[in-house]
């Protein structure tokens, strides 16, 4: 991935970094670096995340996922990490048939799910890191069930990735089920090159080996400086502008394809980074979509947020048919992807004009090897600003209060003080 930075800038931008601050950043991105380093080095939590394109085994997963070889859908249940960069990859890339993720707890999407979805060719892949996520727990029980009243044997058609211990490694071992480990020291929502994200891909015939070889590339690229690294740059800069009042992060890809890769940063940054009164609010956009919805706020609203584009210079193009409808003229010879392209620049300029920073982050093109090296610099540039803002970029303990509070207002009781309420409704 490269990434632009030069709209950030206080050149252009306001709130913007100067290039003599970015040069004083940069002694300290030299000293995070060495941090980085010594947590690959000695496998620490977290931290062995950015050693998955060196450790993670394709070929293991690969042998999980044969017996499914033949499933022309896929079903995932999960949550958070074990969900999000799963889908990023099957929804960004072609597969051989559908990916579906039960990751909510919808009672009207699951039951129509099901009712569309023919089980007999449909493998079932559950993934709980913990093995104890009641969403994922209760969607698993309520499809099982499924499975069962359509008289399809689901342990035929189930793949498991869970951690060392817990209820779905029982289930495993108790119906024979493959079962893929989640590896050690490696938090969900860094999970995405590891088997967690990649199995559901694999199924789907997507090139997993390539998609790891680019998060390896990336992986390479890490040296001390932001001026040499794409991703300690976009993690710097995100620190950076943080602390100068660019309080929300809007990440908007041009390519549909990319929808969902905006909501899996969206995890890996506000569960990472949201600590302490710091971080920034991720916000997802899609281009050039939302030039028709959001673009308003991004130019005439408050100069409260960074806006990073996500583009790739090359892939599939359509031509746009000659027509006779008048004052199209300025579309004779172009493509669809000249129209999105010259949308994604002129929106770009438009921010910088009115001082709003904004970011480009390129990749070749919407492929395995590109979105590996997209997914892992995105995980790098986190970790990255972690040490810059100082936070324990790994753990995520707000999360843990209202799952707990849900699990005993389930267990009948009385787990919340009297609620606030001032009600107000039609006479
Ligand atoms: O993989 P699991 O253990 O089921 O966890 C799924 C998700 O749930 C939690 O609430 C965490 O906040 C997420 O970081 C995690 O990705």
């Amino acid at each position: 991935m490269d990434i632009d930075i030069g709209n950030a800038l206080d050149a252009v931008a306001a709130p913007g970094v100067s290039r003599d601050y970015l040069d004083r950043l940069d002694e300290r991105v030299a000293d995070a670096h060495e941090r980085i380093e010594r947590g690959m080095a000695d496998d620490e939590f977290g931290y062995a995340a950015l050693n998955l394109p060196a450790r993670v085994d394709t070929a293991a997963i690969r042998d999980a996922v044969a017996p499914l070889a033949d499933a022309e859908t896929v079903l995932t249940v999960g949550i958070g990490g074990s969900a999000l960069g799963a889908a990023t990859l099957t929804d960004a890339l072609d597969t051989d048939g559908d990916a579906y993720y039960l990751d909510n707890v919808d009672p009207a999407q699951v039951s129509t799910l099901l009712d569309d979805l023919d089980l007999e060719s449909t493998a079932l892949n559950v993934v709980s890191r913990s093995g104890t996520t009641a969403e994922t727990l209760a969607n698993f029980l309520v499809v099982r069930e499924a499975y069962e009243e359509r008289g399809v044997d689901w342990t035929e058609r189930t793949l498991v990735t869970t951690g060392e211990s817990g209820n779905l490694r029982d289930l495993a071992a108790e119906h024979d089920l493959p079962v893929l480990p989640v590896p050690d020291g490696v938090p969900g929502r860094f999970s995405a090159l590891s088997t967690v994200g990649l199995a559901p891909a694999a199924i789907l015939g997507v090139d997993i080996e390539a998609a790891v070889d680019g998060a390896r590339r990336e992986r390479d690229a890490l040296t001390g400086s932001l001026y040499e690294t794409p991703a300690y740059a976009y993690g710097a800069l995100t620190y950076a502008l943080a602390a100068r009042g660019a309080n929300a992060n809007v990440v908007m890809p041009y390519h549909e394809s990319l929808e969902t890769y905006a909501e899996w940063y969206a995890q890996l940054s506000a569960e990472s980074l949201g600590k302490e009164g710091l971080g920034q609010t991720p916000v997802r956009a899609l281009g050039a979509t939302d030039q028709h919805s959001q673009l308003q706020l991004y130019r005439a609203g408050p100069n409260d947020k960074l806006v990073t584009f996500v583009h790739a210079r090359d892939g599939p193009d359509v031509d746009i048919p000659e027509t006779e409808l008048a004052g199209l003229d300025y579309l004779a010879g172009a493509s669809l992807g000249d129209l999105r392209d010259a949308e994604f620049e002129a929106t770009e300029a438009s921010l910088a004009d009115v001082g709003l920073p904004n970011v480009r982050v390129e990749i070749e093109r919407v492929d395995a090897a590109s979105l590996g090296g997209l997914l892992y610099g995105m995980e790098a540039a986190t970790v990255l600003a972690g040490e810059l803002y100082g936070v324990e970029t790994f753990t995520q303990p707000a999360v843990e209060w209202g799952k707990e509070v849900a699990r005993d207002l389930l267990g009948g009781a009385e787990a919340l003080d009297e609620k606030e309420t001032l009600r107000v409704t039609r006479e």
